[in-house]
């Protein structure tokens, strides 16, 4: 049996947080191999990148999801008691739950319901001055993913909703105030949602028929049971609060617009130029580090031992930056896409395998179309500059965007759109 490269430090917690996303990556190319063990929050824990890699990470057999998910991410960013932390059959009925939800025509819809919003809210934009696209996203998207899930919001909540929502997703890797505004945040949101979940079922906050609030309130376990009221609260908290996350990858779609100014020309009207554009923005920019699971059954793999019970974490970045996968995995180049098949265990921004079987993003599908009428909007719907600001990203931090979100001024609808 080979024996496992070995952090020598006897916790490396700290080094991650300072390290970041280069935290894996930094030893596998420091032991010559991509996989090797350390001690996070004082646990043993293997670290893995790489295609390879990621094939055996979603092998069921071998891992799951019960007890993997630090608590400090459960109490932030997914809740407890959601899909994330599920296994076996009661995964698999509660994963298709999310998967009818994903149909062509509902993403479609939801689609529509933001390129409306945004051509809407060029209005705005053309009279004020500098807009932060991550914080104004954040507003536009709250307002449609709680239009389309069927969730009442009046005017009045957006800027709070959109500021839990956000507090969420900025607190897991979070230290300190941050860290709590996510648990504050996330205590207020699931309470709301949860007393929305009740009245829907008790008929006097009716949910529109097939939309998110109603296929969550409404749906029943393998044993005929509805899911408990909190629980359901968390599930539709995991529909709302990724949606909004989009607007991350929207930041970034703009930052490499900005970068490479001949994508604005390629990707203005060419499908195919705007797929490849979004799946590099996917491949390339900064999102969830890593993914999390626990050893099912003592296994032996590539020559080395992984022990049941024992912490796992795939490292998402690192595989979409291995350079046996992606050449030159340092370069911005979206014709990296053109003719080529990615297979599922390449490309794992939003994880890897199977989307019924596995624990792979259910909005997979949903986050591509948005990024694509985003960057349609960006190129095709209005004009605007990027004034001179730090646009650096800060590879330490989760999220990792520029310190102003991306700021523009000067926003013009494009001369050839019609008002919305
Ligand atoms: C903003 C872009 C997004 C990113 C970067 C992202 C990333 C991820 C990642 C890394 C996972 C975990 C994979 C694993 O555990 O192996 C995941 C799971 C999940 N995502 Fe996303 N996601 C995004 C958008 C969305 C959207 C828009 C939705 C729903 C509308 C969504 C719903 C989910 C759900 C329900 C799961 C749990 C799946 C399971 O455990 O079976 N995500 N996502």
């Amino acid at each position: 049996m080979a024996t496992m490269p070995a952090d020598r430090s006897p916790d490396s917690t700290l080094a991650l947080l300072r390290a970041g996303y280069r935290f894996v990556s930094e030893r596998c190319e420091r032991y010559g191999s991509d996989v090797f063990q350390t001690r996070i929050l004082l646990t043993p824990t293997i670290c893995l990148r790489g295609r390879p890699a990621a094939e055996l990470f979603y092998d069921n057999d071998r891992f799951q999801r019960d007890t993997a998910m630090p608590l400090r991410v459960q109490r932030t960013l997914t809740g407890r008691g959601g899909v994330q932390g599920l296994d076996g059959p009661e995964h698999d009925d509660r994963k298709a739950m999310f998967m009818s939800i994903m149909t062509p025509t509902a993403i479609r819809q939801l689609g529509q319901l933001f390129d409306d919003e945004w051509r809407t809210r060029i209005t705005a934009w053309e009279g004020a001055g500098p807009v932060s696209l991550y914080d104004e996203l954040g507003r536009l998207l709250t307002r449609v993913v709680c239009a389309w899930a069927g969730v009442p919001l009046p005017t009045s909540q957006v800027e709070r909703r959109a500021t839990e929502l956000h507090a969420m997703i900025e607190a897991p890797a979070a230290i300190g105030p941050r860290h709590w505004r996510g648990r504050l945040a996330r205590y207020r949101a699931q309470h709301w949602l949860t007393d929305l979940v009740e009245r829907t079922r008790v008929g006097s906050a009716p949910a529109p028929a097939g939309s998110a609030l109603a296929v969550i309130a409404e749906h029943r376990d393998r044993a005929g049971r509805l899911l408990p009221r909190r629980i359901a609260a968390v599930e539709l908290l995991n529909v709302l609060r990724p949606v909004v996350a989009v607007d991350q990858y929207i930041a970034f779609a703009a930052l490499a617009l900005h970068d490479h100014p001949a994508w604005r020309e390629r990707v203005r009207d060419d499908d195919e130029a705007t797929e490849h554009f979004v799946q590099e923005v996917r491949r390339y920019y900064p999102f969830f580090p890593l993914a999390a699971a626990r050893v099912r059954r003592s296994f032996d793999w590539q020559g080395h031992h992984f022990p049941k019970g024992r912490r796992v974490l795939l490292d998402l970045y690192g595989t979409n930056h291995h350079p046996a996968i992606w050449p030159q995995p340092e370069l911005f180049r979206p014709e990296r896409f053109a003719g080529r098949r990615v297979d599922p265990f390449e490309l794992i921004p939003q994880g890897g395998g199977d989307h019924w079987a596995g624990h792979r993003c259910a909005g997979e599908w949903l986050t591509i179309d948005l990024m694509k009428r985003a960057v349609t909007n960006l190129t095709a719907a209005m004009r605007y500059d990027v004034p001179v600001q730090d646009l650096a990203l800060d590879l330490h931090r989760m999220p990792a965007l520029p310190p102003l979100g991306l700021t523009v001024t000067n926003v013009r609808r494009a001369p050839d759109l019609r008002p919305a």
